[in-house]
């Protein structure tokens, strides 16, 4: 059949690292690094500021040829050049794919549909540089005439875990007579426990919902709305002055109650997960202002640039995207590890799991088919120094490997005493300890008891990135985003899945919305799941009424 894709298993590429990868398989890092002094050099890459050395994983040079031509192979560039271009890659959803778009100046050019988006997405970052600057001067008032010092962020997934991650990591930068918080778990508490000391008539809430009809965010929004009126008197015209929308849905948003004048839009080719840099990223802009907002998103498109034009052997999210490739699918690493060590990089994490969960948790391609091999890995990390002293253990001596992210920025933000000096002495020692261990004799040389030393012993041979930013400015922060985003579409270009639709994340939505009703009414008939559903809701029923 002339027009059948072939499988990825059965590329040529695919199979010359099958092969490679069995003349790998047991060769040492220690190995790799004594057979040529200049790897940590050669291996390193650097662009737009940031460098990515990737020396430390099972690789040569022949692997680096071969997952090139496998990204050949898999129509990378092809792949790339049609989001750029604004075509419908998002081929279950009929969607265009360009959050590129968010971060490309004035003047650039990019047509949906005939019409120029980056036009669009400059007339909504005008808005809200200017709406930012009114309420961050003050000359945006409450309802009872007192400025705004609280703002929070009511949104879920993509609308919550960007802006999160982003106010943290650009805390440095923000406004510190503001306070900002971020709702999002349908639990009641996470609501509660936001507002508990704040004042309604100085509190702004943010709607952030790209569909707003997300269950979470308009539960806590009405929650938001019925907590102001309370506070304000009652008077309805006060949510105009406390309320602001972003979203893609101005009708819901209308049905809601907010004006549209106080929603600032964005577009069904922004994905959830890729949205930060959208309106999605009003507290952002609110905390850093515009300024420091535009200068993240020149960050992004430092990065989208170098994306879009290096060769693959130089290109940092192509290159970290067939590492991913490589690690788990021929060393079958289940997991990845991102490992910042910078405080404020303590969501990032969090951040990068929907970013890349949601992206390549797919078991179909494209085409419908069941994918022979495995897809994106979980990902998982916590900041370094603290993961030091509590999972990596498992790392260094477990039965699993792990490959790992180092992130580590050159300069401190707040340069104390010789914090610093330990900080990076402590991420470089952690990637050579992974890397080469520790062997029998070394640890024997050390006057180690014999019975101990099967427990001292490190095999090493565990693969890492270490990744290094200068310092961490909004515009680094873009740049790093970008990389993993692009890395993620390396990956998913390479598997031939589709990386931007999320479909399993609506089973459970429906489910629940089902069993509501059977929680809420007094007279709800038995339960009908299965027994172990069944019984979970008569016991909830049964708690509740006693
Ligand atoms: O922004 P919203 O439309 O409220 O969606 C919030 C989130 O919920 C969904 O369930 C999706 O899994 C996410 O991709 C999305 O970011």
């Amino acid at each position: 059949m002339a027009n059948t894709i072939p499988s990825l298993t059965s590329r040529p590429a695919w199979k010359a690292l099958e092969a490679h990868y069995q003349t790998l398989r047991d060769v040492h890092l220690r190995r790799l690094f004594a057979d040529d002094p200049g790897r940590g050099e050669s291996l390193t890459a650097e662009a737009v500021g940031v460098v990515l050395d990737y020396s430390k994983n099972r690789i040569t040079g022949d692997t680096l040829d071969l997952l090139v031509r496998l990204a050949e192979d898999c129509g990378l560039r092809g792949r790339i050049d049609a989001m750029f271009r604004g075509e419908r890659i998002n081929e279950t959803e009929g969607r265009a794919v360009l959050h590129v778009a968010l971060r490309m100046p004035k003047g650039s050019s990019v047509e949906l549909d005939g019409v120029n988006v980056v036009t669009q997405v400059h007339t909504v970052l005008d808005r809200m540089a200017e709406f930012c600057t009114k309420v961050r001067s003050g000359a945006w008032k409450g309802h009872t005439g007192k400025r705004i010092r609280a703002v929070v962020n009511v949104g879920i997934g993509g609308s919550d875990l960007g802006p999160v991650m982003a106010y943290e990591a650009l805390r440095h930068y923000s406004d510190r007579n503001m306070i900002f918080r971020f709702v999002s778990n349908i639990d009641g508490t996470d609501f509660v426990e936001a507002v508990r000391d704040l004042n309604p008539a100085e509190t702004l809430f943010i709607i952030s919902s790209k569909t707003f009809t997300t269950l979470e965010t308009m539960t806590n929004g009405h929650s938001a709305r019925e907590w102001l009126l309370a506070g304000l008197g009652g008077d309805v015209k006060a949510v105009a002055k406390h309320c602001v929308a972003v979203s893609t849905n101005a009708s819901e948003v209308a049905k809601f109650g907010i004006d549209p004048a106080n929603m600032f839009e964005f577009w069904d080719w922004v994905g959830g997960r890729y949205s930060m840099d959208s309106a999605i990223g009003l507290s952002t802009m609110l905390a850093v202002g515009p300024e420091q907002f535009r200068s993240m998103l020149s960050g992004f498109h430092q990065m989208d640039e170098h994306f879009r034009t290096a060769p693959f052997r130089r290109n940092l999210p192509a290159l970290m995207g067939l590492l991913a490739v490589w690690n788990g699918d021929f060393f079958g690493a289940d997991t990845a590890a991102v490992l910042p060590y910078d405080q404020y990089l303590k969501r990032f994490p969090a951040y990068l799991q929907q970013l890349t969960m949601e992206s390549n948790g797919k078991h179909v391609t494209l085409e419908g088919a069941k994918t022979t091999y495995q897809t994106g890995a979980v990902f998982w990390g916590e900041p370094g120094t603290n993961g030091q002293h509590s999972f990596y253990q498992l790392i260094h001596q477990g039965t699993k490997l792990i490959p790992c992210d180092f992130i580590a920025c050159m300069k401190p933000l707040n340069p104390l005493g010789r914090h610093h000096d330990l900080l990076i002495a402590n991420v470089f020692a952690q990637s050579e300890a992974l890397a080469f261990g520790k062997t029998a004799e070394e640890v024997r040389g050390e006057g180690t008891a014999e019975r101990l030393v099967p427990h001292r012993v490190f095999e090493g041979n565990r693969p890492s990135n270490t990744i290094l930013l200068e310092r961490l400015t909004p515009e680094a922060l873009g740049k790093l985003v970008a990389l993993y985003e692009h890395s993620v579409f390396t990956q998913g270009a390479v598997w031939g899945i589709n990386c931007f639709d999320q479909w399993g994340v609506e089973l459970g939505k429906a489910l629940a919305q089902r069993i509501v009703p059977e929680l809420e009414r007094a007279e709800a008939p038995a339960p009908a799941h299965d027994s172990s559903t069944n019984h979970l809701i008569r016991r909830y029923r049964a708690a509740k009424t006693s």
